[in-house]
């Protein structure tokens, strides 16, 4: 089986952008084991702070966050750096290449329960014009992206990873610590029936999720004709590794719970390098009006409506949004 620099290599992958790759997944592979340590590691539970979102912060987040932080800070290619768990954007080399924003571990509330979780992580060009601590060295659409992926903390820890052309998927062979190929052309199913969203917002939503989410309900009876089944891990990460192995759909929109977060899922670290991963694998990703990779980031941290997966499935929810 192929090692992931060698697969990077035969990409033709900037050779700085396949280094600084290496340092974050360097910086995974000691989460993945700390997270395998679970209580013995000391890693469950709360702090008692809260990130700039108001979350609770989990003692793994704030750990995760250190780890990547501080291997990205030993990456004289890393101008500007931007998490989840960080106020601001944090200052990296002054003449670094490239830029990087990462949720240091996704599906936190899962942490405690030995569920899924995992790290985003997407590399942008750096703006040579922006000083490394500007916030709008971060303002560009997703398109700009040079690689985006995810390490999942599951049963077994798999990387998800593009870097323009195809999506690959690694899994970390423990014997000799390094991710190996097992499967370099991650496809999409174009149809699906498997829905992925939280029902315990249904009263909160707005009108054309209720009406979309209800005719899947219906099943055989409605307009689709077929029966759909739900999944929720309440762990982006899980929920869109799914999608990509075997085709469904992805919501998280907007609701009425609190008007001043109408959506939930990030922009910068979440929406956006599934997106990308999820184009390069034939599927979909949309807000319901626009295309996810075409949004301009203007806040580090700001918050979109998510519709993403099989492409057809997207298609069809997009046409209640218009
Ligand atoms: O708890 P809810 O509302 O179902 O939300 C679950 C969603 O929140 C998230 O956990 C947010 O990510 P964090 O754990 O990084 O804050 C997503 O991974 C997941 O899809
Ligand atoms: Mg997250
Ligand atoms: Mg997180």
């Amino acid at each position: 089986m192929q090692r992931l620099i060698p697969t990077l290599r035969k990409d033709q992958v900037d050779l700085e952008l396949l280094m600084l790759i290496r340092t974050i997944l360097a910086a995974t592979k000691e989460i993945s084991f700390r997270v395998s340590q679970g209580a013995l590691g000391d890693v469950l539970g709360s702090t008692l702070d809260e990130n700039i979102q108001g979350e609770q912060q989990k003692k793994l987040d704030v750990i995760a966050n250190q780890l990547i932080k501080n291997m990205l800070l030993s990456d004289a290619n890393v101008r500007s750096i931007a998490s989840e768990e960080e106020d601001d954007v944090v200052a990296g080399d002054p003449d670094g290449r490239f830029i990087v924003a990462f949720d240091p571990l996704d599906g936190s509330s899962n942490i405690d329960i030995n569920g899924q979780i995992g790290t985003i992580f997407t590399i942008y060009p750096a703006k040579p014009s922006l000083a490394a601590d500007d916030p709008a060295q971060f303002h560009q659409t997703g398109r700009s992206q040079l690689a985006a992926g995810y390490v999942l903390y599951g049963p077994s820890t798999m990387l998800m990873l593009t870097t323009g052309k195809e999506t690959r998927c690694f899994t970390l062979d423990r014997t000799h610590g390094g991710f190996l190929l097992t499967n370099d052309k991650v496809a999409v199913p174009e149809k699906t029936a498997e829905f992925s969203i939280n029902m315990a917002n249904s009263r909160f939503w707005f009108e054309p999720t209720q009406t979309y989410i209800n005719i899947l309900l219906e099943g055989e009876e409605g307009e689709r004709n077929k029966r759909y089944n739900m999944r929720w891990n309440a762990a982006m990460v899980g929920d869109i590794h799914r999608i990509l192995v075997r085709g469904g759909i992805f919501l998280y929109p907007p609701d009425k719970r609190d008007p001043a977060k109408p959506a939930k899922l990030r922009l910068l670290y979440e929406a956006n390098p599934m997106a990308m991963l999820l184009e390069n694998a034939g599927g979909a990703a949309s807000t319901g009006t626009e295309n996810i990779l075409d949004l301009e980031t203007s806040d580090l941290h700001q918050r979109v409506p998510v519709i993403m997966g099989s492409a057809e499935e997207v298609e069809f929810a997009k046409s209640f949004y218009k």
